[in-house]
């Protein structure tokens, strides 16, 4: 199968500036970007004129079927919001609510140019089916709360996960291990999970220092910070990692994250709505440290457009420094493709558009008011542009989304199952 993506301005997301050129894509794959290439025999051409072509985003941390608790509880505190509105509607959540909250999220994932994520939730093995289905790309996580025993449930479901989705999908599906956080994981089953990722060769996806109660917490427990407690326990010498958060954190925090495999997902969104803080992104930048950007739930961040994270995490650190200079468009650009792809450990799969590359890419539509006139394209990106002006969603070489039509999802359906199921989920809690 080959698409032709015609007369378009590509955006890398490398150093280079914008260009005009052709997009060839063969099967799964970015087979050549160039001025006017020959057309004859593609199976499909798209007219890229007035789009601009760019790698799909990277949502780096994602809870996918939370999209069916959207705005059911806002305006907590985490833990509150966690404790009296979150879990309780979890714990009636069946493997059919998972598989449609999960499709729900992806339905506004690819209509807003995501074609990557980590997803780190339970019942994970409906969203594996639902993400083989949709046709989007995935790293999955069974996320896993050790405060009570559980005769191994988790753990075993979390393995099974591995076992069975680990690289299918043709290739779309990875996994992870996933200790929800230093708050809910005590050191022993912490310790065991590191050692199962170091043997099985697997990516840890945790959260970390998200809130400054958290470090109250490990300090109380401990006598540490959070990132003290988990370089303590070894984490960042032995596997790849994805921090989720990373708000509070310390000179010193950041001196002990330096060096590691992997990096932190910053969800601004979701940090600004729960008060949480502004995460020392620059600061950990600035050590080597790889951070990407990640929507969190739609539980909490309400929704999961890209575009909302890039324009939240540039103005976040310019308000921070007091300075404009900081964090600019293209860095935003790059921290929610390039840089998450890195967090998935898929850096040399997906992130930028290069020929060799997985055709992940996104088309998106500049004849729009608020994208007119074009002096700067990065900029119109990062601080314009929003979901709705994705045109064309591409990933593994499949057209998932052509003209703001889903080709792979019945919306219909799709939105009489998640409202049926939000209600029972949710009522009277
Ligand atoms: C055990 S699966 C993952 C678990 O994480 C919960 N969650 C959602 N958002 C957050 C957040 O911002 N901080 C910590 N935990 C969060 C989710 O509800 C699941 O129970
Ligand atoms: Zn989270």
């Amino acid at each position: 199968m080959k698409i032709l993506i015609k007369d378009t301005t590509v955006l890398t997301m490398n150093s280079e500036a914008p260009f005009r050129g052709d997009i060839l894509i063969e099967d799964d794959r970015i087979a050549d970007i160039r001025p006017d290439i020959p057309d004859a025999d593609a199976d499909e051409i798209i007219q890229g004129t007035d789009m601009v072509a760019a790698p799909g985003f990277v949502n780096a941390h994602q809870h996918t079927a939370m999209s069916l608790l959207r705005a059911f509880s806002d305006d907590l505190k985490l833990m509150d919001w966690l404790d009296k509105k979150v879990l309780p509607a979890e714990a009636r959540m069946t493997p059919e609510d998972i598989y449609w909250g999960a499709k729900l999220s992806m339905a506004e994932m690819i209509r807003s140019g995501t074609t990557a994520f980590a997803d780190m939730y339970i019942h994970m093995n409906e969203v594996a089916c639902a993400v083989e289905e949709v046709g989007m790309r995935a790293s999955l996580t069974r996320g896993m709360v050790f405060l009570e025993d559980d005769g191994g449930r988790r753990m075993n479901e979390a393995l099974d996960l591995v076992a069975r989705w680990n690289g299918q999908a043709e290739g779309r599906i990875t996994t992870m291990l996933g200790p929800h956080s230093p708050y809910t994981c005590p050191p022993e089953p912490f310790k065991e999970v590191i050692a199962l990722a170091e043997k099985l060769n697997l990516p840890v996806h945790t959260h970390l220092a998200e809130t400054k109660e958290e470090v109250v917490t490990i300090r109380e427990r401990y006598n540490q910070t959070p990132a003290e407690y988990l370089y303590n326990l070894g984490l960042f010498e032995r596997t790849h990692v994805l921090l989720a958060h990373s708000v509070h954190l310390t000179r010193k925090d950041i001196g002990l994250l330096k060096g590691m495999k992997g990096g932190v997902s910053h969800n601004p969104v979701s940090n600004l709505k729960l008060g949480c803080g502004i995460a020392p992104v620059l600061g950990m930048m600035e050590q080597g440290i790889t951070v990407g950007l990640g929507t969190d739930g739609a539980g909490s961040a309400t929704t999961v457009d890209m575009f909302e994270e890039i324009k939240a995490a540039t103005w976040l650190q310019k308000l921070d420094y007091g300075d404009p200079t900081r964090l600019p468009a293209l860095q935003a650009l790059q921290m929610a493709t390039r840089e998450s792809a890195k967090l998935l450990n898929l850096r040399d799969v997906i992130g930028t558009l290069e020929v060799g590359k997985k055709a992940d890419l996104i088309l998106i539509d500049l004849k729009k008011p608020h994208l007119q006139p074009a002096h700067n394209l990065e900029s119109l990106l990062a601080y314009s542009a929003n979901g709705a002006d994705v045109d064309t969603t591409i990933v593994n070489g499949k057209v998932l989304m052509r003209g703001r039509q889903l080709l792979t999802i019945e919306e219909e359906e799709l939105f009489k199952q998640v409202s049926a199921r939000a209600k029972r989920i949710t009522e009277g809690i």
